[in-house]
C-alpha cells in the first residue's frame, strides 16, 4: 500500500473517530434527552480554538496571526481546556435557552446563538484572526517521536482510538442508567416527568454542559490533528449534517450515531469528490447539500427510526422467580402500602377502611380563591374548597368550568395569578410541578401521557423516588452501585403489573398499548411515584366500558385503602361509584360541593350541568 493510501485511509479513519465522539454528544443530548441543539457546532468550534490557543505558543510564529493566551501548554491540557470551555459556554447558552416544554423556543434560539456566534468569529480580528483563522497549530509529540508524515497519522488513529473508547464507555454508562432512563422519559413527555418530580430544565442543562464538553473535545482532537483552526468549517450548516448523521444512524443508539458518522460524513459527503471534474467548481458543494437532503427525506419518510433503532430494554428477565411469586403474592400490600399508608389489611379482607371524618380530620389540601385567567377568560376565578384525607372527591361541571385548569394550578403546571394552595400548612401556590410532585401531589393528565418509547415497566420505575445512579454523578458509578435498588423497585412495579393484569405488556413499548391500557399505566406509574394526593384528570376519558369498569375498580380499592384522590370525570355514573363527595364547578367558581345524591337534589347543579 503506498504511503499516499496509507494516510488517506489513516485520515479517514481519525474522522470517523472525531465525529463520532461529536454524533455520541449530540446523540446524548437530543437522541436521548430530547434537547435540541440547534447549536452543537459552536461547541466543537470553541473546544476546537481553545485547543489551539493553549497549544500555540506567546511568541507568534506567524507574524499575521492574531490569538489570545498562547499558552504552550503540554498534552493533553489543550484537551481538558477545550472540555472546560465546552461545558462552560453550555452552562451559560443552557441557562437562557433550555424550556424542554418548549421546544420550539429552544431551537429557536440556539440557532440564533449559532448564527451570530458564527458571524462574530468570522469577522473579529483581535482574538480569533478573522476568517483567515489560525495555523501550525503544533501536533501532540510531533516533535518528539519523529515519524514519517503516515506514521504520525497511524499514531494519531490509535490516540483518537482511545478518546472514542472512552467516550463509548461514558456514555454508555450515562445512557443505560436509571438517569438515563429518566432523560429518555423526559424526551418522550417533559411536562409528564416534571409532574413525577423531575426538574427537567436542569436534567436539561447537566445533558447539555455534558454533551458541551463532549463535542468540544472532538473538536480540539480535530484541531491537533490538522493543525488549523478556520472559522469557515464551522457554519451553522454543520449542525444540520450531525443531526442527520444520528437520524439517519437511530436516535438514542450509540453504534447507530457511529454508523450514522461513517455513512453520512464519511461516505456521502465524500461521494462527489470522487465524481469527475465539473467545470462548475461549486457543484460538488451543492451536490453534497443535495445528497444530504435526499438521504433525511428517505430517512424520515420510510425510517424515522434509522438504521439502528435504539434498543428496547427489556427488563422483566431480570426479575428472578422468586420475585415473581413473591410479586403475586403481595401483588396489593407491597407497593400500595406505601402509597396509601394504611387501611392495607381492611382492603385485603375485603372491607373499607375506616374513612376519617371529614368534619374533624385536617384537610389533605385547602384551596383557597385560587384565580387565574387567560385573556378575557376568567378560567379559575376565586376558587375554595377542601380535600378530606383518605376520601376520593370528584371534580365535575360542563365543558370550560375551569376543571383542568384547577388541577394544573394544584399541580403547579400553570402559576395561579392570585389564591393559595395549602398542603401541611405550607402554601405551595406557584411552586414548579416537580417540586409539588416531591411533596406526594401526583398527577394523571387528560390526554395520556405515557412515556411511549419507554417499556410499561421502565414507565413504572421512572417514576420511583430515591434511586441510585439517577443522576448524573450516580450513573458514572455504573450499575453495580444502582442494582439492589433496582431490584427492589423492578419487584415492586411486578406486583403492580400483577395487580392491574398487565404483565404480558411489561416489555412492550407503552406507546404500543390501547389507550385504556395506556390509562393503567398511568396510574400504576402514579403509584409508583408514592402519592400522597393523586389529582387525576378523566382517567376513564376515551376507555371502552369494560376497561371503564376494571379503572373503577382500581381506583375504588386505592379509595378503600385510604389514598385520598381528587378526579375529574365526565360520566356521572363512575363519579358516584368512586367517589365520596363530589365538587361541581361552573365558569371557574364553585358551583356546590356534596355526595352525588345531595347534588342530583340541587335545583342549580341539575340546571347547570346535570340536566345536559
Ligand atoms: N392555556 C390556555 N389558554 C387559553 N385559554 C385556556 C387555556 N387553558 C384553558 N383555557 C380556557 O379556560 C377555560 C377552562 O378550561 P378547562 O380546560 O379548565 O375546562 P374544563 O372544565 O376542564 O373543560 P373540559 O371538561 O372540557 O375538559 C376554557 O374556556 C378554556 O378555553
Amino acid at each position: 500500500m503506498s504511503s499516499a493510501v496509507s494516510s488517506y485511509i489513516a485520515t479517514l479513519l481519525i474522522y470517523l473517530g472525531v465525529n463520532g465522539i461529536a454524533c455520541w454528544a449530540l446523540n446524548l443530548q437530543f437522541g436521548v434527552g430530547g434537547v435540541m441543539n440547534f447549536a452543537f457546532i459552536i461547541y466543537q468550534a470553541i473546544g476546537a480554538y481553545i485547543t489551539a490557543v493553549l497549544t500555540l505558543p506567546s511568541d507568534k510564529v506567524l507574524a499575521d496571526e492574531n490569538y489570545i493566551l498562547g499558552w504552550h501548554l503540554p498534552w493533553p491540557l489543550p484537551l481538558v481546556g477545550a472540555a472546560v470551555a465546552g461545558a462552560l459556554l453550555a452552562l451559560a447558552v443552557g441557562s437562557f435557552s433550555l424550556r424542554p416544554r418548549r421546544r420550539d423556543f429552544q431551537a429557536t434560539v440556539m440557532l440564533v446563538v449559532s448564527i451570530i456566534t458564527a458571524t462574530l468569529v468570522s469577522t473579529e480580528q483581535g482574538w480569533f484572526n478573522g476568517n483567515q483563522g489560525l495555523f501550525g497549530i503544533p501536533q501532540p509529540f510531533a516533535a518528539s517521536l519523529g515519524l514519517s508524515i503516515t506514521g504520525y497519522d497511524w499514531f494519531f488513529v490509535g490516540l483518537t482510538a482511545v478518546f472514542a473508547a472512552v467516550a463509548w464507555f461514558f456514555i454508555a454508562r450515562l445512557a443505560g442508567s436509571p438517569w438515563g432512563r429518566r432523560l429518555r422519559a423526559m424526551r418522550e413527555n417533559a411536562e409528564a416527568i416534571e409532574s413525577l418530580g423531575t426538574n427537567t430544565r436542569k436534567e436539561s442543562l447537566k445533558v447539555y454542559v455534558i454533551g458541551g464538553a463532549l463535542g468540544a473535545v472532538s473538536g480540539g482532537l480535530l484541531v491537533e490533528f490538522i493543525a488549523a483552526w478556520s472559522p469557515a468549517a464551522w457554519g451553522t450548516g454543520e449542525t444540520f449534517i450531525y443531526f442527520v448523521a444520528i437520524i439517519v444512524g437511530g436516535l438514542g443508539n450509540s453504534f447507530g450515531s457511529l454508523f450514522g458518522a461513517f455513512l453520512v460524513l464519511g461516505v456521502f459527503l465524500e461521494l462527489p469528490t470522487f465524481l469527475p471534474q465539473m467545470s462548475n467548481a461549486n457543484i460538488e458543494e451543492s451536490l453534497q447539500s443535495a445528497f444530504i437532503g435526499v438521504l433525511i427525506l428517505v430517512f424520515l419518510w420510510w425510517r424515522p427510526q434509522g438504521i439502528f433503532p435504539e434498543r428496547r430494554r427489556k427488563l422483566s428477565g431480570l426479575l428472578s422467580a422468586a420475585d415473581r411469586e413473591a410479586a403475586v403474592v403481595s401483588a396489593v400490600a407491597e407497593v400500595r402500602d406505601r402509597a396509601v399508608e394504611k387501611g392495607v389489611a381492611a382492603v385485603l379482607a375485603g372491607e373499607r377502611a375506616p374513612a376519617p371524618s371529614a368534619e374533624r380530620a385536617p384537610a389533605a389540601l385547602s384551596v383557597r380563591d385560587l384565580r387565574v385567567g387567560f385573556g378575557g377568560v376568567r378560567a379559575v376565578d376565586g376558587l375554595s374548597f377542601d380535600l378530606a384525607p383518605g376520601l376520593a372527591t370528584g371534580l365535575i361541571g360542563p365543558n370550560g368550568a375551569g376543571k383542568s385548569t384547577a388541577l394544573k394550578l394544584i399541580a403547579g403546571a400553570i402559576r395561579p395569578q392570585g389564591g393559595q394552595v395549602l398542603v401541611d400548612g405550607a402554601d405551595v401556590a406557584g411552586w414548579p410541578a416537580h417540586r409539588v410532585a416531591r411533596l406526594g401531589l401526583i398527577r394523571t393528565f387528560q390526554h395520556t401521557s405515557e412515556f411511549g418509547k419507554l417499556t410499561v415497566l421502565e414507565n413504572l420505575l421512572t417514576a420511583a423516588p430515591r434511586q441510585p445512579g439517577d443522576s448524573a454523578a450516580g450513573a458514572l458509578l455504573g450499575p453495580r452501585h444502582a442494582r439492589r435498588r433496582q431490584q427492589e423497585l423492578l419487584a415492586q412495579a411486578w406486583a403492580l403489573l400483577v395487580d392491574f393484569g398487565l404483565t404480558a405488556h411489561a416489555d412492550s413499548y407503552a406507546g404500543q398499548l390501547s389507550g385504556g391500557q395506556r390509562r393503567l399505566v398511568e396510574i400504576m406509574r402514579s403509584l409508583m411515584a408514592q402519592p400522597r394526593i393523586l389529582l387525576l384528570d378523566e382517567p376513564m376519558a376515551g376507555v371502552n366500558p369494560t376497561l371503564r369498569l376494571t379503572i373503577e375498580e382500581h381506583l375504588k380499592r386505592l379509595r378503600d385503602g385510604g389514598l385520598t384522590m381528587l378526579m375529574i370525570e365526565h360520566e356521572l355514573g363512575s363519579v358516584e361509584r368512586v367517589c365520596d363527595s363530589v365538587i361541581v364547578m361552573a365558569q371557574g367558581k364553585l358551583l356546590a360541593t356534596g355526595t352525588m345524591a345531595e347534588l342530583r337534589a340541587n335545583q342549580e347543579v341539575v340546571s347547570a350541568y346535570l340536566a345536559g
